[in-house]
Order: structure tokens, then sequence, then C-alpha cells
């Protein structure tokens, strides 16, 4: 499980351990830790450190400071270290001086011909958008030279991802002590490029965000025992489809009878669409262990979907169903709730605009939990798994290709499926997301990057079921 830390928790923790050890030992680790990932970078892509150009970009703070000490270490293995500062009446005293003293330099405009940039500017102190020195600077970096950025990519707010302008993109993060969430949700993750976490020895609390890696995913799947049998394994159903849509149903029953309930129950007018392609279904109301509701349904059902939310069983709530949800009838539900909104649809929930959701997708996730006593999975391109208290959920297997029509259906019947074996909200989703995201990678198969299409996604999703337990 990966974890993060919002900045004060990350800053608290530091006052804490500062207190304890010498001035700057922290950055002394950090600085360590920095310098050896650019040494492997360097070394991976020239041979060696002697001689590489390595271009530092010095913001005003600690951040800064950072990059003048690992510079300083690279200019005491040969390499030519130039820091170009943000504001040269404002460099971190004790980095510049060791740079110097090591043999780099300073220089006004970043140099053309570089190994290696360093992104110094901006760290956990950064606020807002880049202003015009550090949007300058940014701007400046030469095309195709890789870019190491130094706990952050600056210009992405590391508690939320959110990015206002420009903004540095990195090839590789070097990240101090504890992940940041705004290094696992977009648009920030997007600009982080692979992350390495340095341990600079903070003793930090339970997480505020998490992202699930293989083996919890692993931990969490359903697995059939001796004694079990299709009704233990649990019976989920979908009320989903319309003559109009009538894919939606056969997409979600696909993502339903591969998320290892023991059987699918399908109510709605496509069950002739869905015999047709899964015989194996159930059709018609009946006993079940969880219900999705919404995909394809089209208008004028949401009297059907409020007859499932009043059964005491989990019910995910999808597209269609999500139309003019009574928060106050939500939060009144024993049974779990899982809503699954895109940003269209949570920003209708939320009554805000669209643009504000993307821009602040954990606070929207977490808001929308709050308002309707559910567990929120927001699509996305990092889709994010919100409960009322605990941690967010970051997924982490995403890509840009699930953009795709009948995608979301897929998802809300693999989440349903897991309801129905037993999971809770946060875990359903958390694991649906997951599974959702490698069973695309595993659809391009030998062609990644293309376009996949839905369907695809379902049949892909045993490789992932695989994949997830083979590691
Ligand atoms: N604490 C520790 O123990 C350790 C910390 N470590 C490192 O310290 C980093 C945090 O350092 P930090 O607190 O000095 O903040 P930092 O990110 O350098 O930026 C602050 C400066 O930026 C400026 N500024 C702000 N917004 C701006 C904008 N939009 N555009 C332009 N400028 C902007 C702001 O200006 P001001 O608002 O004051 O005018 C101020 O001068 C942390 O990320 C990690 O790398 C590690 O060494 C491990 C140990
Ligand atoms: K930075």
């Amino acid at each position: 499980m990966r974890t993060a830390y919002s900045v004060e928790t990350v800053r608290a923790a530091e006052r804490e351990l500062m207190a304890r050890l010498p001035e700057g030992a922290l950055m002394q680790r950090a600085a360590a830790g920095l310098a050896a990932v650019c040494t492997r970078l360097l070394t991976r892509r020239r041979g060696r450190v002697y001689g590489a150009r390595v271009v530092l970009l010095a913001g005003p703070g600690d951040n800064g400071g950072d990059a003048l000490y690992a510079g300083a270490r690279l200019a005491r293995r040969g390499a030519g270290v130039t820091a170009v500062p943000m504001d040269p009446q404002r460099l971190h005293p004790g980095g510049l001086a060791a740079l110097l003293a090591a043999g780099g330099r300073l220089a006004q405009e970043v140099p053309r011909r570089a190994d290696l940039v360093v992104d110094g500017l901006l760290g956990i102190g950064g606020r807002g958008g880049l202003r015009p020195a550090a949007a300058a600077l940014a701007g400046q970096i030469p095309p195709g030279v890789p870019v190491v950025a130094v706990d952050l990519p600056s210009g992405v707010d590391a508690d939320t991802g959110e990015v206002a302008g420009p903004a540095v993109r990195a090839d590789v993060t070097v990240t101090f002590g504890a992940y940041k969430p705004g290094l696992l949700v977009d648009p920030g993750a997007s600009l982080a490029g692979a992350v390495h976490l340095v341990d600079i020895g903070l003793e930090l609390p339970p997480a505020q965000t998490q992202a699930l890696q293989h083996a919890d995913v692993a931990a969490l799947l359903p697995a059939p025992t001796a004694t079990s049998d299709k009704y233990r394994r649990g019976v989920v159903g979908i009320l989903a489809g319309s003559r109009q849509y009538p894919g939606a149903a056969v997409l979600a029953v696909a993502g339903a009878l591969r998320g290892g309930a023991g059987a699918v129950r399908y109510v709605g007018p496509a069950a002739e669409a869905v015999l047709a392609r899964y015989p194996e279904t159930l059709i018609g109301p009946g006993r079940v262990q969880a219900w999705v509701a919404g995909p394809g349904l089209g208008e004028g059902r949401a009297g059907e979907v409020a007859d499932l939310l009043a059964q005491d069983v989990p019910v995910l709530v999808d597209a269609d169903g999500l139309r003019g949800l009574d928060p106050e009838l939500l939060r009144t539900r024993s049974a779990p709730t899982l809503l699954t909104p895109h940003a269209g649809e949570a920003a209708a929930l939320l009554e805000v605009p669209r643009e504000s959701v993307e821009a602040g997708r954990l606070s929207a996730a977490a808001a929308l939990a709050r308002r309707y006593g559910a567990t929120v999975l927001l699509k996305g391109s990092t889709t994010l798994i919100a409960s009322g208290g605990g941690p967010v959920r970051v997924n982490p297997t995403g890509t840009a290709w699930l953009a795709t029509a009948g995608s979301g259906d897929v998802l809300s019947g693999l989440a349903g499926s897991l309801l129905a074996a037993g999971l809770s909200g946060p875990d359903a989703g958390a694991v649906a997301a997951y599974l959702h995201g490698l069973a695309a990678r595993h659809a391009a198969g030998s062609a990644p990057g293309t376009p996949i299409l839905a369907h695809e996604v379902a049949e892909a999703l045993p490789k992932a079921w695989h994949e997830v337990h083979s590691r």
C-alpha cells in the first residue's frame, strides 16, 4: 500500500524529528537521496556522472536548498553543475555555499544544452500558480532533457494535485519522508513521472490517502472455498439498460460475471440482449446480496432505483441512476451505498460547475461522500474512492483509454459483484477500479497505448485477476 500525507502532517512530523537531530541533518538526508537518484539516471544514460551537464532550477526556499546541496554532491563527482536562481537575492545560503565550494556555478538563464535538469523551484511551500519568475524558468527547460523534480513538480499543489497555470513536467520525482497526495492524484500525478520515496526517518500517523498495490488487492479478492455455492458467494442484481441502451446492460452484466459473485441476476428491458451474450445470467426479480442500478436506464426510471435503495442490501448507483438522487434518503440507509459518478455527474450531484470538480477532485469526492452518506468512486484518469472518515483511495492503474463508451458500465457491474461477494463499499470500489485499470492494459495487449473497447476490458478481467495473484 502506498500512503500519502498532507503538507500539514508532513511538516508536523518534520518538526518533531528536527527537534531531535542536529541542524540541517534532514536536508542532508534529502539531498543525499536526491543526488543518488540523479547519479543513477546519469549513469544509466551516459555511463558516468563525470562530465555530465546538470542544471539546477533553484527556488528561494528549502526545496532550492535540497537541489543546491544535491548539486554540490554531483559537482564533487565531476559533473558540471549550473544553478539558475528564481530570485538571485533569495537562495538557500548553506546550499549555495556548498555548491560554489564544490565547483558549481550560477547563471541567469537556463543553459540550452544539459544532460539533466533538477527542478528545485518549489516544494511543499508552493502556493497557487507559479509566479512569473518561476514560470519563466520552468518554460526554459530544454525539450528532451530528463527532469528530476525535488519533492514534487513545481506548480503542483502538494495536498490536492491541482495545477493552476504552468507547471514542471518531470520524468522522475524524488519525494522526501512521505508521498504527498498531489503525487497520486491527477493532474499532479501525471506531471510527476516515476516517484522515488526517500526515507528521511519521519514518524507518521495513519494515512490520509492510500493507493492499493497488487498484494493489497489480492488479499481483498473473494476466493471460493470448498463449501461455497453460488448463493454463498453472493448474487448481484443488475438494474440497467433500456430499449435505447441495451448495450449498457450487457456490459454491466459482463463486468459482474467476472467480479467474483456466484451469480448475476438481471432486471430490465434488455433481457434478450443480455441472454444472447451471457446465457448464465438469471433473469427477473429475486433475492440478491447487492444491487447495481443505473447504467443505460435512460430517463424516467428514478422510481425503480428508489425501490432498490429502499432494500436493506448494498446498492451501487451509477450513470442515469444518479440523476436526482435525494441525499436525505441515502443518508438514512443502513446498508452501504456506493456512487460511481464521472466528473459531470459529480458536479450535478454537488450542484457545482464541472470545472470545479475537475480542478479539485479530492475535495469533490470527499464532499460527495459526506453529503450523500455514501462511498463515492469518482471516475477519471486517477479514479478516487472516498468514504466518510476513512482515507481516500487513489487508483494507480488507470489509463486515459478507459474514457471510452461503456467502460463505466463494466466497472459498475464489477464493483457490484464485489459488493455482493461481501467487500465493503471502499474495498469494492478500490478493488474494482484497480482490476478495471489493469484489465484495460491487458485489453490493449501487444499494442499498449491504443484504443480499447469496453467489452474487451470485461474480457481481460481474468488476466488482471490472475496478475494481482501472481506477483
Ligand atoms: N522541512 C524539512 O525538514 C525538510 C524540507 N525539505 C524540503 O523543503 C521543502 C519545503 O521548503 P520550504 O518550506 O522552504 O518551501 P519551498 O517549497 O521551498 O517554497 C517556499 C518558497 O517559495 C515561494 N513561493 C511559494 N509559492 C510560490 C509560487 N506559486 N511561485 C513562486 N514562488 C512561490 C515562497 O515565497 P514567499 O511566499 O515566501 O514570498 C518561499 O520563498 C520541501 O518541499 C523539501 O523539498 C527537505 O529538505 C526535507 C527536510
Ligand atoms: K520542485
